[in-house]
């Protein structure tokens, strides 16, 4: 049965305590001649002590957006940001400088992340010394724990980046990140940038780090099977709006939103090597501007159920099942993933 809610995506009811509170969280960039584009636009979402949370959504969707903005790396428009119980959205000063401790992000590009005029000791000792570590000896002590715990060996910190694989300065990004000792990480596609045989190892090394030191974690991706392996929750983004979060299994077996299910459907499809039937080739096109916002549901220029409501009226919230929100007029009614697609398996050699 479904049951609207007013607040959208409310998951703070479910067991463990919020750590990270989001609420109709707005960023808008000026477009000129009067127009924004829409990044992020009323993003109510809760992020629970201790849990890795998935956010997905084609490029674009206003996933890093969302990051940044949480991350008070760019000033939210409207709404509201509450970490750890305190109201954040404007803290300036002294306070923001502190909580930059407690909330990190680890980037996409781990070759773009360091000086290269630099070596790696003098950038990982910065923000040691921005945030008042005096002592040297001090600094090196917490170094070396941390180049422990990301698997590296001390002599790294004399090296410049160019002498560095990709792997070592992704593992150099994550320690940088944990130097603080933040509880809070948003790591943007962590892996995107490495070759696919390291990949594994570093989000391995996330999942172990954020057991030992009691992290709570977004994770960012476009890579479903990576979701699917290290995420607690997920989120689906689509067009600077949450369209629906569930439960890991929840969501890969059960998905609601007509977006995610072609989303799974096309990730599905490229695992079997097979062909994608045509709602699935139709969400390959391009979505539309965050400029020019489509009226009513967002998705529905592209759903391969729409019908006349669809363009004209906003989704509520509905509950599909416990902890499982989503935003849609007719998700009881989408075809599953598995339905998506066509039943012949490409050659891989065409
Ligand atoms: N500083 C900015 N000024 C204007 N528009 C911006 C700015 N930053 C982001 N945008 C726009 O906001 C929208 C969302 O971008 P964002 O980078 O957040 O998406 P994304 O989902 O993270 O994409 P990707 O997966 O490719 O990183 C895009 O249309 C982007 O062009």
């Amino acid at each position: 049965m479904t049951t609207s809610v007013p607040l959208d995506h409310p998951t703070v009811t479910e067991a463990a305590q919020p750590l990270l509170s989001l609420q109709d969280l707005v960023k808008h960039y000026p477009a000129g001649k009067g127009k924004k584009v829409h990044s992020v636009d009323g993003v109510s979402l809760s992020v629970r002590q201790g849990e890795v949370l998935g956010l997905v959504g084609e490029s674009g969707c206003g996933k890093s957006t969302l990051a940044r903005t949480i991350l008070r790396a760019v000033d939210a428009t409207s709404g509201h940001i509450v970490f750890d119980g305190e109201d954040i959205t404007s803290a300036k000063g002294k306070r923001l400088k502190e909580l930059r401790r407690s909330m990190q992000f680890v980037f996409q590009d781990p070759y773009g992340a360091f000086d290269p005029k630099m070596s790696l000791g003098t950038s990982l000792e910065a923000p040691l010394r921005h945030h008042g570590m005096k002592d040297r000896a001090q600094r090196q002590q917490r170094m070396l724990e941390m180049l422990d715990r990301v698997g590296i060996e001390e002599a790294i910190l004399e090296r410049r980046p160019a002498e560095c694989s990709g792997g070592q300065l992704q593992r150099m990004v994550i320690a940088r990140a944990l130097l603080l000792e933040p509880k809070f990480l948003i790591c943007d596609e962590p892996t995107s940038a490495l070759d696919a045989s390291i990949r594994a190892q570093i989000l391995n090394l996330l999942v172990e780090l954020k057991d030992q030191l009691d992290l709570t974690l977004v994770l960012i991706s476009h890579d479903l099977r990576v979701v699917r392996y290290l995420c607690d929750r997920v989120a689906v983004m689509y067009l600077g709006k949450i369209v629906e979060v569930a439960p890991r299994d929840e969501l890969f077996t059960n998905p609601r939103h007509p977006y995610t299910r072609v989303l799974l459907a096309a990730s599905l499809a490229e695992q079997a090597g097979a062909e994608a039937n045509a709602m699935v080739s139709r969400l390959r096109g391009e979505p539309p501007s965050p400029i020019d916002v489509p009226s009513g549901c967002r998705f529905h220029p592209r759903c391969p159920i729409a019908q006349d409501i669809c363009s004209t009226v906003v989704p509520e919230i509905s509950r599909p099942g416990q902890d499982h929100t989503v935003t849609c007029h007719f998700w009881d009614q989408v075809p599953h993933p598995s339905a998506l697609l066509a039943t012949s398996t490409r050659n891989p050699d065409e």
